[in-house]
């Protein structure tokens, strides 16, 4: 091997990928380098959708190669590939999903499906392909809240399946596609249930890195049968700061333990409400709520999200705030929420499969 090639794989072995607490080399990242006649060639292959972190990475390799002697010129490609995740054992996976992410509340109303679907828009942000199953059956909302219009319905695929409905990018399926508005209100658990199970194995996903489920609100007996059929691959719990949400909130981390799913983090939404005639600040529904139970049930605080005026308003009128303002504060919030769980995802992924990741080197 030659020098340059030893010094080159050297300072790839020093540069941390951001979030993973891992180098390039260690995570085996690097699956093409060619250094012939001086001219760098790395090609980065990274396990979770990079578009957020990308640029500032490829920056950063290129100006600690170029400070090599011996080095031209220097070129980084960085792309990704998201990996499968088993979910709980003897489930089997569904097709056209890699993983699946279901996000839950122990309480009604603390703001669920609006972190569905911004987390959901987040996540395609960063580059991946996403879904989103609309599993509260008692009041669907994401149809609405993806500006899908009323009457719309998904298209069949073959004789068994339907095609679910594109909207911003996302492919989606609700109960809200299917049945008049407020007739699922009316349903008995059974018929629920059953309902529920259908939307579950008649959708078609198509190649999907990650499917976003909305959860009903609680933690009866459709959240736990949800949470047995479905190969969930982690979950995330919605909570307001308040006492009786956090009480909720604990409830429904200890469902998600109980059928073996990891609880992969915390979100706690109208977090703090900023005034907007004053500019102050108060902590609405308390303070330092979502940090208390991620501490006492050893997962993480994924963000917080401000009760803010077009964060309501927004979602309401089917744009939610990643899709009507993807440079503005909120979206960076849930972009940094979607980042954190994809490299969660990824770092659990890598752990289950003990296959060394193949690293292709061109000659020099
Ligand atoms: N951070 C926020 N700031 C302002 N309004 C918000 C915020 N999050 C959610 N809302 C609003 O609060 C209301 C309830 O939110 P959402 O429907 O997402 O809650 P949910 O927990 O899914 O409710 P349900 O349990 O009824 O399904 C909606 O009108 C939504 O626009």
């Amino acid at each position: 091997m030659s020098e340059l090639r030893t010094n080159v794989e050297s300072v790839l072995g020093q540069i941390e990928i951001p979030f993973r607490e891992q180098d390039l080399l260690t995570a085996g990242a690097i699956n093409s380098l060619s250094c012939e006649g001086g001219e760098i060639l790395v090609g980065i292959e990274l396990d979770f959708p990079s578009a957020g972190v990308a640029k500032a990475l490829e920056k950063s390799i290129q100006d600690k190669l170029a400070e090599l002697s011996g080095v031209n010129s220097c070129k980084v490609s960085i792309s990704h590939s998201v990996k499968a995740s088993q979910g709980q054992q003897s489930i089997p996976l569904m097709a056209g999903v890699k993983n699946v992410i279901a996000i839950a509340s122990g309480k009604g109303g603390v703001g669920k499906s609006t972190t569905t679907v911004n987390l959901a828009l987040a996540m395609a942000a960063e580059g991946a392909k996403v879904g989103i199953l609309d599993a509260d059956i008692y009041g669907p909302s994401q149809g609405m809240m993806l500006g899908v219009d009323e009457g719309v319905r998904p298209q069949p695929y073959d004789e068994k399946s339907f095609s679910p409905i594109e909207a911003h990018g996302l492919q989606s399926m609700s109960m809200s596609y299917l049945v008049e508005e407020n007739t699922a209100m009316v349903w008995r658990g059974p018929m629920a249930a059953g309902a529920l199970q259908q939307l579950l194995t008649q959708t078609r996903w198509h190649d999907l890195d990650y499917l976003f489920i909305d959860m009903p609100p609680g933690t009866g007996d459709i959240q736990l049968t949800l949470s047995q059929k479905v190969p969930v691959s982690g979950a995330v719990i919605v909570t307001t700061p308040q006492d009786i949400a956090l009480l909720d909130a604990k409830k429904g981390i200890e469902m998600f333990r109980k059928v073996d799913i990891p609880v992969l983090g915390v979100v706690e939404n109208m977090s703090t409400h900023t005034c907007s005639n004053c500019g102050h600040t108060e902590a609405i529904f308390g303070d330092g709520g979502g940090k208390e139970i991620a501490e006492l049930y050893e997962t993480e605080l994924l963000g917080k999200l401000p009760l803010a005026l077009s964060i309501r308003q927004q979602a309401d009128s089917g744009k939610p705030s990643v899709a009507a303002e993807p440079e503005g504060e909120y979206a960076q919030i849930y972009r940094e929420v979607a980042r954190t769980l994809a490299v969660r995802l990824a770092s659990k992924n890598a752990k289950a499969d003990s296959v060394i990741p193949s690293i292709v080197v061109a000659d020099d």
